[in-house]
């Protein structure tokens, strides 16, 4: 069903990725009473903070883009945080968007929340069939509790509450740090500093052999605001492109969109992560959803938004 424009939605995360193009989408299409405010502002692991947030501000539909989010290397370093905040923050938002009685929410997992050998495609009935990767379980669980979380509180409570779980995603704004960051903006990063600093190397992790499948978060956006509108039932969906790369062919596709000319040497001792995580993506199609932006566009607009943003 079409939401009203004028509905007030609130945007958890809205200076993130994934929250950021959620907005410039519902901007796009029209809406204009978004609800948005800073982790500065108001602080997601803190309940009483949550709760007041909700009973002063009454929000008609929830996103939850808001979490701790990394790569493999934060994933690996930082497991307390990763399942103790992931925890805190969408239990409070989903606690308080039913108790405030809240229209409908949207939370958001991840394709790690599978198992680590699962069959490809994966279907969303695969998970909880076998054991996770350990790179990630951590942050895997908390987004394992969020999707049985909104499945119980629709149960018990008829609660409105869907998980849409997307792929690996990239794109305006997101986190370039060095270590933290996934896989495609650290190498935009470093093959641009390697360009820029003359080098004749850049190094990347792992063997370069597992596959990955990438969505541009403007097509995530479009999928959200599409799942929100027409979609409402107990079990997840999943987001994705419907292509996969390997890690080499992506290092070799974001060193020709920056132009870095030298070679790429592969460090072994950093992990590779999970083999192969390609989403099957029958049941948003089946909805009537499809991705629209390729890989190597995508890249090319993200390059052109690090250069205007951080470039030099
Ligand atoms: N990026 C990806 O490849 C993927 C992301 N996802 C999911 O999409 C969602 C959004 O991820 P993404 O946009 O990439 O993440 P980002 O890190 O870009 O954004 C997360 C946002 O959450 C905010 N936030 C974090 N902690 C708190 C807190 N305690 N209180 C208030 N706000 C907080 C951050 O604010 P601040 O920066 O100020 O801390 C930031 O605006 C997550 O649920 C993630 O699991 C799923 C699959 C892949
Ligand atoms: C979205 C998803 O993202 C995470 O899982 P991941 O897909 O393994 O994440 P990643 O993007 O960090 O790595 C992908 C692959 O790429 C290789 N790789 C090469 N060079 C760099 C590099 O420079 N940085 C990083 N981060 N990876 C590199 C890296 O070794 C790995 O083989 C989850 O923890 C979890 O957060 C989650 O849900």
């Amino acid at each position: 069903m079409p939401i009203d424009t004028s509905a007030k939605i609130y945007v958890a995360g809205h200076r993130g990725l994934v929250g950021s193009a959620v907005v410039r989408k519902l901007n796009q299409l029209g809406f204009h009473n978004l609800l948005l405010v800073t982790h500065s502002d108001l602080d997601l692991t803190n309940q009483l903070a949550v709760d007041t947030f909700f009973a002063t501000n009454q929000p008609q539909y929830v996103i939850l883009a808001a979490a701790k989010v990394g790569g493999i290397h934060a994933n690996k370093t930082y497991p307390a945080d990763f399942i103790t905040l992931n925890l805190q923050i969408q239990t409070n938002v989903i606690v308080s968007s039913y108790k405030h009685k809240v229209t409908k929410l949207l939370f958001l997992g991840s394709s790690c929340i599978y198992p680590k050998f699962s069959p490809q495609p994966i279907p969303e009935n695969a998970l909880l069939t076998g054991p996770l990767e350990p790179t990630n379980k951590w942050y895997a669980i908390a987004k394992i509790a969020g999707i049985k979380m909104c499945q119980g509180y629709r149960l018990q409570y008829k609660f409105d509450a869907i998980s849409a779980m997307p792929t690996n995603l990239y794109g305006t704004n997101d986190n370039f740090h060095p270590e933290n960051s996934h896989v495609l903006p650290a190498l935009l990063r470093r093959f641009h500093e390697a360009k820029i600093n003359n080098l004749d190397k850049v190094v990347v992790w792992g063997t370069g052999s597992p596959l990955r499948e990438f969505l541009h978060v403007d097509d995530l956006a479009d999928a959200v605001i599409f799942l929100l509108e027409n979609y409402s039932d107990l079990e997840h969906v999943n987001v994705g492109s419907g292509n996969e790369v390997t890690i080499k062919e992506l290092a070799e596709l974001v060193k020709e969109v920056v132009g870095f000319k030298g070679e790429l040497i592969w460090d072994s001792t950093k992990p590779d992560g999970t083999p192969r995580k390609l989403m099957d993506n029958s049941k948003i199609a089946g909805l009537g959803w499809t991705p629209k932006i390729s890989l190597r566009d995508g890249l090319v607009d993200t390059y052109k938004w690090y250069l205007e943003n951080y470039g030099k």
